[in-house]
């Protein structure tokens, strides 16, 4: 029999089943929410710059609507399948009910590989994927949002089709969109501030002062350079970050506006003199209080998991921590922020956005990050509470909250009998 363990969509599943047997919830609540409740795929054509015609296959799924209309980013990627899409769009369920946002689950994408396409044909395959889905998205149907190798432009691409095809303006349709159509402030760097935000909750509820931490983050992207910033910029001293080419180190703390302005200058953070080399491996395992994986996912794994010396690992990138290494963290007593809230950060950022677009009344970058804060830190302590009430991970506590909200929505909608 073929192992299924790997596969995001049954574990997905799985994920549901145990929080709803856990909190001894009805059976229909499982039977609902173990499937989405649409999968659209669909043909992209699309003319190359060669003038042939290249067909693609196009997804997006709408997992549960309970909480309000579906919400998740649109991924162009080779591997994108259904399979994946249905899982990503269980896990916008899960983030969106955390959060409190007044949506539920969904995501989308194209198998396509970007890096073989001009910036024409990108603009061209955008459009079309807009035509082939526009019935069954909107701002109070379905929002995307982007999500791996889509960005701002492409976001735009897409509200201006959708606009011109509806004869209308509909800004509220998409998330992530440029400053100057409608974008929120604050949007490019919620993720990474988020994070922080989310961490500093835990470090308060489990007695450790995060202006006076000692952090390491891993990757310095979008995330991980915010997170660093921002944890710096509230007092605590970032002794370690790296990227893919390798570590920085100073136990005295790196100056983060003077490194971000060497890595603008040098376009990369090698060689900066006020800090010594060290391994990404060897970041990972430094004493300190916080580490924030914010690079890539399976970093923590069973083989390094029993070296980790921080007291809290708070998720950046999505997925660092494997089940195995988890579970090891967990008995030695290491808290770790799922990524299901450690980066939900963009996604709230997103809401704003698009209470902002449907308001036509734009906030300030302060509100936005004041209310950032508010949202972040309201969903670490339920989960917390969670997590003390059953005894589990802060990440299966955050599917116990998810589930218990979304359950509540269906059962007074009457979809429970
Ligand atoms: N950007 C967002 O808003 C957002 C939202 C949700 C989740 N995430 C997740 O966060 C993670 C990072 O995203 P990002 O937007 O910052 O990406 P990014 O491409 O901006 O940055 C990634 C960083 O990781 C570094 N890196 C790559 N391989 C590495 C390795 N082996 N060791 C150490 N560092 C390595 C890169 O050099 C780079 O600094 C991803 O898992 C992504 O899915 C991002």
């Amino acid at each position: 029999m073929a192992d299924t363990s790997l596969n995001p969509y049954v574990r997905a599943q799985q994920s549901f089943k145990e929080a709803v047997e856990t909190l001894g919830l009805e059976p229909a609540v499982y039977e609902i929410l173990k499937q989405p409740m649409r999968t659209f795929e669909v043909a992209v054509p699309f003319i190359r710059d060669d003038g042939n015609l290249q067909v693609f296959t196009g997804y997006r799924v709408q997992h549960n609507d309970a909480l309000g209309p579906t919400k998740g980013g649109l991924r162009f990627h080779p591997n994108v399948n259904l399979d994946e899409v249905k899982a990503l769009a269980m896990w916008m369920t899960v983030k969106c009910a955390l959060l409190e946002l007044p949506y539920g689950g969904g995501k989308g994408g194209i198998a396509c590989d970007v890096d073989q396409l001009s910036e024409r044909e990108i603009e061209r395959l955008s459009r079309e994927y807009i035509r082939a889905i526009n019935l069954v998205i909107g701002p109070d149907k379905d929002i995307p949002a982007p999500d791996v190798s889509t960005n701002p432009q492409i976001m735009a691409w897409m509200v201006d089709e959708y606009s011109r095809i509806r004869g209308e303006n509909t800004f509220g349709l998409i998330t992530g969109k440029p400053l100057v159509i409608g974008g929120s402030r604050g949007r490019v760097e919620a993720t990474g501030r988020g994070l922080v935000f989310a961490t500093r909750q835990l470090a308060k509820e489990l007695g450790i002062e995060f202006e006076k931490a000692r952090v390491a983050v891993q990757g310095f992207g979008n995330v991980g350079s915010v997170a660093a910033a921002i944890s710096h910029e509230l007092g605590a001293t970032v002794v370690a970050v790296s990227d893919k080419d390798g570590g920085l180190y100073n136990a005295g703390g790196i100056n983060i506006p003077d490194l971000l302005e060497y890595k603008r200058t040098h376009r990369a953070l090698k060689g900066y003199p006020k800090a010594e080399p060290i391994s990404n491996q060897e970041l990972l395992e430094l004493p300190v209080d916080i580490l924030f994986p914010a690079a890539l996912e399976n970093q923590i794994t069973a083989d390094n998991a029993k070296n980790i010396r921080a007291k809290i690992v708070g998720e950046g990138a999505n997925g660092p921590t494997t089940p195995e290494a988890d579970a090891i963290l967990f008995d030695k007593g290491v808290m770790v922020v799922p990524d299901v809230l450690g980066n939900a950060g963009g996604v709230t950022v997103s809401y704003f956005e698009w209470v902002q677009n449907q308001t036509r009344f734009y906030w300030s970058e302060e509100e936005v990050n004041h209310r950032l804060e508010e949202y972040m830190s309201r969903a670490m302590a339920e989960m917390h509470r969670m997590h003390e009430r059953y005894g589990v991970t802060l990440r299966k506590a955050a599917y116990l909250v998810a589930t218990e909200r979304v359950a509540s929505a269906m059962r007074v909608r009457g979809w429970l009998k």
